[in-house]
């Protein structure tokens, strides 16, 4: 019952888990028996143990199970579960061996009916809690993404001794999981795991940590070592190698977040295409986690915007919704990061002037309602921060119709509620499943005035 560990796990090794000084004493040293209550919004099973909050991982909700108290978290406890006595229905075999560690697949032991099933009831109790459930709100099934769909990941890598260890964040830990393997991983990806754990065994000194951006384009993988030192000669002449073997299109490392990428390796131009554009993003460039994901979220954006003469397009990014758009009609990108600006500059000059483009922060300088009213159509795909400022001028202007991208449907539901008191009536909320396993979800919302 209790998850596999990684080897070394809490060894030297790893990094440490952060304790602080005055740790609580559990409530009880030995076993107690709980019933799992449902599994939280972060993935979790939540249970009570006289007064205590626990959170269980891998649970379902109805599970039955004796667990020890283990880590103090914020508002209550990690269970640590010792024995099932009685398992709810809708559990599945983890296809991954490391299902239970990994804090981005949190979720490998439901089987697919009740995965979808919980996803989509996340998202229709956050539209209730917030008042904007309703029988004029069409709540569509869950897009799925399958296994090996994800082009996008980044691990962290850390050598202590003669060991590396790579991998990924341990779930409600610091430690590193080290991973062999990573099904959501698309096959080109995964399949550099372990000849980049043999280059980074060679290269990084002993107490150095890296991470490494892995994304998939189209003519091959890129990747950008993140935080690398400065390499000598021959940690160059590795990493060239290393490029050579795996076919990389792109290989470059920053030496300090923020900073340039400098290349080691290009061997390719490093192409992606959206919508019959073209364009080579920035290495390490934002890019949807999944092809199937970001066609969900385009023909969201396409249906919302259908008919519409002029659209405005907020954090466009590389332009992943905004040049497809720009095949029907006319659209105006805004975005604030310099090189995301250079991609879309890239693909305005395949459109024949149907895009145009701006560099603004749209958290400080959101474009008011008076600037929205040349537009028929806005959408709108923030970080997971949301976009408060901007939906309180979209909720001032007369655009007739919005659509809202969201990686985080929290702060979806405060904005939609913006849009919502400024007289925008919510019509249709597709939830899209673009971190397969993880408690994340996406999701597109069509509001109309
Ligand atoms: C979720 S991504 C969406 C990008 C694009 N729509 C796509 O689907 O690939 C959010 C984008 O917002 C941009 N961004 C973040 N903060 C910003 C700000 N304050 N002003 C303008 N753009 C911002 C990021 O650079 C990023 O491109």
């Amino acid at each position: 019952m209790s998850p596999r560990r990684p080897p070394g796990r809490g060894r030297p090794g790893n990094r440490p888990e952060r304790r602080s000084e005055s740790r609580p004493e559990p409530p009880v040293r030995g076993p107690v028996e709980i019933v799992v209550e449902r599994v939280g919004a972060r993935g979790d099973g939540l249970a009570e143990w006289q007064g205590h909050r626990l959170y269980v991982p891998q649970a379902l909700a109805g599970d039955r199970m004796m667990v020890t108290f283990g880590e103090p978290r914020a508002d209550g406890w990690e269970a640590v579960p010792v024995t099932l006595l009685a398992e709810a229905p809708g559990r599945a075999d983890p296809p991954c061996p490391h299902a239970g560690l990994c804090g981005g697949c949190a979720l490998q032991h439901m089987d697919d009916a009740t995965y979808a099933a919980w996803k989509t009831d996340l998202l229709a109790s956050a539209l209730e809690r917030a008042g904007l459930a309703g029988p004029e709100v069409r709540l569509n099934p869950l897009v799925r993404t399958p296994p090996g769909s994800r082009r996008r990941a980044v691990l962290t890598a850390v050598r202590r001794g003669r060991r590396l260890w790579l991998g990924f964040n341990e779930r409600a830990s610091h430690r590193l999981v080290d991973v062999e393997t990573c099904p959501v991983l698309a096959p080109a990806l995964a399949a550099l795991l372990a000849p980049l754990r043999a280059v980074l065994a060679d290269i990084l000194s002993d107490g150095q940590q890296i991470d490494v951006a892995l994304t998939l384009l189209d003519d091959g993988p890129d990747l950008v070592l993140e935080g690398l030192p400065e390499p000598d000669l021959p940690r160059l002449e590795a990493l060239s190698a290393f490029a050579g073997a795996q076919d990389l299109a792109r290989l470059s490392y920053r030496t300090k977040p923020g900073g340039d990428a400098l290349p080691v390796a290009r061997r390719r131009t490093g192409l992606v295409g959206f919508g019959g554009v073209t364009v080579s993003p920035a290495p390490g460039a934002f890019l949807q986690a999944s092809r199937e994901g970001e066609a969900a979220l385009v023909a969201a954006a396409l249906s919302g915007c259908a008919g519409a003469e002029s659209v405005a397009d907020l954090f466009a990014g590389s332009g992943t919704i905004g040049f497809p758009l720009a095949a029907r009609t006319r659209v105006h990108a805004v975005e604030g990061d310099a090189q995301a600006l250079a991609t879309l500059d890239q693909g305005a000059r395949q459109l024949a002037g149907r895009l145009t483009m701006e560099r603004r922060d749209l958290f400080r300088d959101p474009v008011t309602a008076a600037e929205l009213a040349r537009f028929q159509a806005v959408v709108i795909d923030p970080p997971r921060a949301g976009a408060q400022a901007q939906a309180a001028e979209l909720a001032r202007s007369a655009v007739p119709a919005v659509v809202a991208l969201s990686c985080n449907p929290a702060t979806f539901v405060r904005d939609a509620r913006t849009l919502v008191e400024g007289g925008y009536r919510l019509l249709e909320v597709t939830p899209i499943d673009q971190f397969l396993w993880s408690p994340h979800l996406e999701l597109a919302a069509l509001f109309r005035r």
